[in-house]
């Protein structure tokens, strides 16, 4: 099926980390402005906000869903890694917002940071994804589950004791298991945009789930 920037789309892919069956759900959120956040910032265990180093706009949107989100957790008490991504790394000639700024807001939301290429480098759009699983699971869990495969020479393995000391550094490889459920989507979410899509799409950031 043709892919459709307009569709909301809930992906689940499941992995096996250390003899469990991990299974992660991803809600590629397809924000209007009449969207109702709560449901994904209830429903996500962990957040992803992306927005393209080669567009300013983007990072100001990005901006506003730190805050968000922030001021969401804060109000519910959930403590949730949230990692902010640069993506297009490629595309470094057309930069229009330095690493450094997006290092600074990561730390200002007490965030992970990663400035990335999903077009290019598959590993790096994976590695943030497992750092933020990791954070994740350990935050719903209580303890870290050993990795089952060899990270690469970049990837090192995350715990709890090295994010006190060093909030802001990268890198991850992990792993997780279900012991609890929850809907493959955000109750309510719908499908699609109206028919016409005359609905402006102001925000176009995805959240990450799993359980
Ligand atoms: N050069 C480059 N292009 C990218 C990269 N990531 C995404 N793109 C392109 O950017 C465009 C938007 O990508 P999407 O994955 O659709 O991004 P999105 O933020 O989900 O946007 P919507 O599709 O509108 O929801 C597409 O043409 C992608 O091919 C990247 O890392 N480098």
């Amino acid at each position: 099926m043709e892919y459709d920037p307009d569709l909301e789309g809930t992906y689940t892919k499941h992995e096996d980390w250390d003899g469990h069956d991990v299974i992660v759900h991803v809600m590629d959120t397809c924000d209007k402005e009449d969207s109702d956040h709560s449901r994904y910032l209830k429903w996500a265990d962990a957040f992803l906000i992306v927005y393209s180093i080669t567009n300013r706009q983007t990072f100001e949107v990005a901006r506003v869903y730190m805050e968000n989100i922030s001021n969401y957790l804060k109000g519910q008490e959930r403590d949730c890694p949230v990692a902010l991504v640069g993506n297009k790394i490629d595309l470094e000639r057309y930069r229009q917002v330095n690493k450094s700024e997006g290092s600074e807001l990561a730390t200002e939301y007490d965030s992970i940071f990663y400035e990335i290429t999903a077009a290019e480098e598959y590993e790096l759009v994976e590695k943030v994804f497992h750092r933020v699983i990791q954070e994740a699971h350990h935050d719903k869990y209580g303890h870290i589950l050993q990795p089952l495969f060899i990270a690469d020479d970049r990837t090192t393995t995350w715990s709890p004791q090295q994010a006190m000391s060093q909030q802001s550094s990268q890198q991850q490889t992990q792993h997780l298991h279900p012991s609890q459920r929850r809907p493959k989507s955000p109750k309510g979410a719908p499908e699609k945009k109206d028919e016409k899509g005359q609905q402006k799409k102001t925000l176009n950031k995805f959240f990450k789930i799993f359980n």
